[in-house]
C-alpha cells in the first residue's frame, strides 16, 4: 500500500456562507437596523479580540454573485468553539435576516512533503505560523473545496509517496511565483466535510486568483488529479464598512 500522506493539522476551520434576506431587511424600522448592525458589529469586535489574543483568527467578506452575500471565515483550536460561534451568530438579531448557503467545516493542514526539520512539527515557530495562521485581510477572497481524483491510473492515493511528493513540489515552484500576490491558506477536511480540502486565497488584485488558479490547471499535480467544487469570490467587508453595506 502507498504511504499515506502525513500532515501537521493546527486550527479547525468554519466557511460560513449567508444570503441577507433583502426584502426583509429593507421593511425594518431605520432605529431598528441599527440595532441589530450594533449587536453583529459587537460579535465581529469579540472576534478581533480573540484574534489580538492569537486564539483564533477571522475573515469577513462580501461575496458577489448569486451564490452568497456574506462571508465568516473562523479558525479556533476546537470543533466545539467554533459551533458556539456559529451558534451565538445564529442566535443574534441579525442572523434572522440571513439566510444559510454554504458551510465548511476543516482544519488547517500542512503537508510533510515540505518538512525536513526533526521532532515535533508544532514546534517549529515557521510551521506554527502556518498551521496556526492570522489570516490576512486582503482586499480579495477565493474560496473553493476541491479533491483530488481516483480513476484508472490517476489515482493519487495509489501513488508512491516519492511521486507525489514530486508533483507538490512542482505545484509549490507555481504557487511560489505568486508570492506577494496570493496568499493560500489550505484546509484539510478529509472526515469533516464532502471534499477533501478548502483551498481559501488572499490576494491585493482579485485578477491574480484568475492567473493563480489558470496556470496551475497546467501543473501536472492539478491536470492530471484535481476535481473542484464551487467557487466563491469576495470583497473585504471591514467592520467599519458593515453599516454602509447594510444601509437600504
Ligand atoms: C499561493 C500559491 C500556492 C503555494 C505557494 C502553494 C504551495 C503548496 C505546497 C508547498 C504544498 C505542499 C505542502 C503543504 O503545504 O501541504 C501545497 C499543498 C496543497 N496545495 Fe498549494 N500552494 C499554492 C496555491 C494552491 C492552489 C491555488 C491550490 C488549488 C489547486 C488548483 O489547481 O486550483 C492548492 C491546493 C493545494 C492542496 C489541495 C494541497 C494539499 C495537497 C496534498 O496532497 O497534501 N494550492 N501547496
Amino acid at each position: 500500500m502507498p504511504e499515506p500522506a502525513e500532515t501537521i493539522d493546527g486550527w479547525y476551520c468554519l466557511h460560513d456562507f449567508r444570503s441577507i434576506d433583502w426584502t426583509s431587511w429593507k421593511r425594518v424600522p431605520e432605529d431598528e437596523r441599527h440595532q441589530i448592525l450594533a449587536e453583529f458589529i459587537s460579535m465581529v469586535e469579540d472576534w478581533i479580540d480573540n484574534e489580538q489574543k492569537e486564539e483564533g483568527s477571522y475573515a469577513l467578506y462580501s461575496i458577489v454573485g448569486q451564490k452568497a452575500d456574506l462571508m465568516f471565515m473562523l479558525l479556533r483550536p476546537t470543533m466545539q468553539e467554533l459551533e458556539r460561534i456559529e451558534k451565538a451568530f445564529n442566535q443574534t438579531r441579525f442572523a434572522e435576516y440571513t439566510i444559510p448557503a454554504y458551510s465548511y467545516i476543516s482544519v488547517v493542514e500542512l503537508g510533510k512533503y515540505m518538512f525536513r526539520g526533526e521532532g515535533d512539527p508544532l514546534e517549529d515557530p515557521s510551521v506554527r505560523e502556518r498551521v496556526f495562521p492570522i489570516l490576512p485581510k486582503w482586499e480579495h477572497i477565493c474560496f473553493y473545496p476541491m479533491d483530488k481524483k481516483r480513476e484508472g491510473d490517476d489515482n493519487w492515493y495509489m501513488m508512491p509517496a516519492k511521486e507525489r511528493g514530486q508533483l507538490m513540489y512542482g505545484h509549490g515552484m507555481v504557487g511560489r511565483k505568486y508570492s506577494g500576490y496570493v496568499k493560500q491558506v489550505i484546509t484539510g477536511s478529509v472526515g469533516f466535510d464532502d471534499w477533501e480540502w478548502g483551498v481559501t486565497l488572499f490576494a491585493h488584485d482579485v485578477i491574480q486568483f484568475k492567473k493563480l488558479v489558470y496556470e496551475m490547471r497546467f501543473d501536472e499535480a492539478s491536470a492530471r488529479f484535481a476535481q473542484f467544487g464551487a467557487f466563491y469570490v469576495g470583497n473585504v467587508l471591514e467592520k467599519d464598512a458593515i453599516a454602509d453595506y447594510f444601509q437600504v
